[in-house]
């Protein structure tokens, strides 16, 4: 057997870690509990000399005796790891007392045989699935945190028994990049490019990161709408390897020790979904989990939060679509969506084992619900939890900064305008607060005014009081007194619009007549038809200028190609809330912020609508390109910190003079380390 004992020095192990790379361990450690003492200890001790961006935890676990890990795949590798670590502490002065570690006395041997038995065991014998704990050699090149590829140097590859496992040559990053792109663009079939790059993502973390902030408006429509729905559609057959947390019914009552098995344990933001809500999609159960992959990749690329503390996770408690249900390659339970009690259970014990896993700091996001639970979640956690609905308060925040920024093409103030809205649901409802609210907060008016600017359609028509009693809770204070109508081109034409916001899920829903009818009383009528993806979108960018005789502002939550009308080129805008929610969130996380306050997102939307510069305004667009993601993400994050601080609910302190620099400083950054 071999075993370590932790008796040196915390000097020595900190000096250790930051000169021996090879002791890192990969994903598949799993003791963590019995170091986490020692780490506290070592921690406060030497905290200045935690510079290497090293998991100590991880490293620590390799020296930690009470792990009591059998064995490694490889005790070759291992003997020479520690022979270079004895030599490490040798020279730091360390003496012999650093390990005790006697290869003789391992009782496994090496060489080619069959010695854990795995290839001999017959079906009902047991085997033990070993795994490498060092990344180094092979492992190093399968690990997808620490793998460059072709870009390892000559040093690296002799410093980490890379020779021969790869060829020749050496490149940099740069040039893989430029060969990746070169090879995604060859794929004709936008799902071909996403598997593509979540192999990629799976094979190279930096690289994939990497390509996708350099080329973020191209890939945006791979990774995130539309494609990710397709994939979502797909999951089941093009699945490969989980990248996310799966919690579905059958972990009740062991929810705590399903996060435990994750891998990392510093975890500063979760995306969670239940599948019922899919994009404009539906219910797509387990097959969600697309959502939270691709919502936390923009996390990363987007707003610079470190991809080892992103965590995606889908909760699966069935699906009620019957085709899924009934597909074979189907990856989730196999029965209909529990709802009630069952579902509160299970909901309420992951919300408690995040926290007492993660801690009162790590953000919950929640995304893609049916609205008849979203609302509820956030009612129930946002007054214990860090929690954020992206579907309701990331799409308000984006859509109130569009608007606003649009004020400066179509005039008047925000107060002045008219607000139609065809869908009153997460996004629907969500948006219309926001904007009451700002509106409220603008002319010192109560809400309950402001909120009588704004209307709302559903699938039964205009939101009026006569329908009262049988709305839904998040409806009701949009029941305002009218006359009932059952459908929007007459609700058009009654309340007459200065803005028009699809947030039905229903594609085509924008007709001719009703953008026509907008049309026909502003001069710039705005339009924005939010449903994703494409297929579901309310109206074509082509269709939004060619109807509106090109008047139309128009922005949509799918991406669309410029259009040209009449000899001129109109660039339709993006409005989603990607532009919002990476930036928020790094801004509660860099403030160590515990709750969210509505005030921080009329802070991140005012922060985003101040991105909107001339040029842009000269081109029609009401957001700027996602290509300056990375400086807008700062901002945002700046100013949603700077009011964390304001209301005290900040816990990061003290508060960092220049927010701007602090965040950005913050942001992970996807070059590759060079290896000791
Ligand atoms: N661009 C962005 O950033 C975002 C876009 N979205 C998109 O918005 C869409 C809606 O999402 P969300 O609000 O969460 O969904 P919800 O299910 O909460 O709301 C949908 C609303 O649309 C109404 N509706 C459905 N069909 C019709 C119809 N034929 N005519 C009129 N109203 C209809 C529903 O009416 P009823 O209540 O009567 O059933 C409901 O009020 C999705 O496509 C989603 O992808 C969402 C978030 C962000
Ligand atoms: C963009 C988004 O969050 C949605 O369509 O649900
Ligand atoms: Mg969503």
């Amino acid at each position: 057997m071999i075993s370590f004992k932790r008796t040196h020095s915390p000097k020595s192990i900190i000096s250790f870690i930051s000169t021996t790379s090879t002791c890192i361990l990969n994903k598949k450690v799993s003791h963590f509990s019995s170091v986490v003492a020692a780490q506290k200890q070592i921690t406060a001790s030497s905290a200045s000399s935690l510079t290497t961006g090293f998991d100590l935890q991880r490293s620590l676990c390799f020296l930690c005796c009470n792990c009591n890990r059998k064995s490694v795949a490889d005790p070759q590798l291992l003997i020479g790891s520690l022979r270079r670590m004895e030599s490490t502490f040798n020279e730091l002065g360390d003496k012999a007392s650093v390990l005790d570690f006697d290869p003789k006395s391992a009782d496994v041997g090496g060489g080619v045989e069959d010695i854990y038995g795995e290839d001999t065991a017959t079906e009902d014998q047991l085997v033990t699935p070993w795994t490498y704990s060092v990344a180094s050699g092979y492992s190093l090149l399968r690990d997808p945190q620490y793998n460059k590829g072709l870009a390892f140097t000559e040093k690296e590859r002799d410093t980490h028994y890379l020779r021969g496992l790869l060829p020749p040559a050496t490149c940099s990053q740069q040039l893989q990049e430029k060969k990746l792109m070169n090879n995604i663009r060859q794929y004709q079939v936008p799902l071909q490019k996403y598997m593509a790059l979540t192999e990629l993502q799976e094979r190279n973390e930096r690289l994939f990161y990497k390509l996708l902030i350099d080329n973020v408006e191209e890939l945006l429509p791979i990774v995130y709408t539309p494609t990710v729905g397709e994939a979502c559609q797909k999951f089941g057959s093009i699945f490969r390897r989980p990248q996310g947390l799966y919690i579905s019914l059958k972990e009740k009552g062991k929810v705590l020790e399903v996060l435990k098995n994750w891998p990392e344990r510093t975890v500063q933001v979760i995306v969670v979904t239940d599948g019922e809500r899919i994009l404009g999609l539906g219910d797509l159960g387990c097959q969600g989990m697309g959502i939270p992959v691709g919502k936390l990749a923009l996390y990363t690329a987007l707003g610079g939060v470190r991809p080892s503390a992103c965590l995606p996770i889908t909760i699966d408690v069935g699906t009620n679509n019957k085709q899924l249900l009934e597909d074979e390659f189907y990856i989730g339970l196999r029965q209909k969506r529990t709802t009630g009690k069952e579902y509160a259970d299970l909901l309420d014990e992951f919300m408690s084992a995040v926290k007492q896993n993660y801690g009162e700091k790590v953000l919950i996001q929640f995304e893609d619900f049916a609205n008849h639970n979203a609302f509820q979640l956030l009612e129930k956690y946002r007054r214990t939890h860090l929690v954020f609905n992206d579907d309701i308060q990331g799409t308000a925040a984006v859509v109130l900064a569009g608007v606003v920024a649009a004020l400066r093409l179509v005039g008047g103030s925000l107060s002045e305008h008219k607000f139609l809205f065809l869908g009153a649901g997460e996004a629907g409802t969500g948006i219309a607060e926001l904007i009451a609210l700002e509106i409220s907060k603008k002319t010192k008016t109560p809400v309950e005014e402001t909120r009588k600017k704004i209307w709302l359609v559903d699938s039964k028509g205009l939101i009026v009081s006569s329908r009262k009693d049988s709305l839904q809770q998040f409806k009701k204070p949009w029941a305002h007194e009218h006359e009932p109508i059952d459908n929007l081109l007459d609700a058009v034409k009654a309340i007459k619009p200065t803005v028009l916001i699809g947030s039905s899920g229903v594609g085509r829903t924008f007709t001719k007549e009703v953008i026509e009818a907008v049309s026909s009383f502003n001069e710039k009528p705005l339009i924005l038809a939010l449903s994703n993806p494409t297929s579901q979108s309310e109206c074509t960018a082509e269709e939004a200028y060619t109807w509106s005789k090109g008047r139309a502002i128009f922005a949509s939550g799918s991406p669309f190609d410029p259009v040209e009308y009449n000899g001129k080129v109109y660039v339709p805008g993006q409005s989603n809330n990607a532009y919002i929610f990476p930036g928020f969130g790094l801004g509660l996380v860099i403030s160590g912020a515990i709750r969210v306050h509505d005030d921080m997102l009329l802070a991140a939307s005012e922060s985003l609508a101040g991105e909107v510069t001339e040029e842009y305004f000269e081109k029609g667009l009401i957001y700027p390109p996602f290509s300056n993601i990375r400086k807008i993400s700062a901002h945002i994050a700046a100013n949603v910190a700077a009011k964390a601080y304001e209301l005290g609910l900040a816990t990061r302190l003290p508060r960092p003079e220049n927010l701007v620099k602090y965040a950005e400083s913050c942001m992970y950054s996807p070059v590759y380390r060079n290896y000791r």
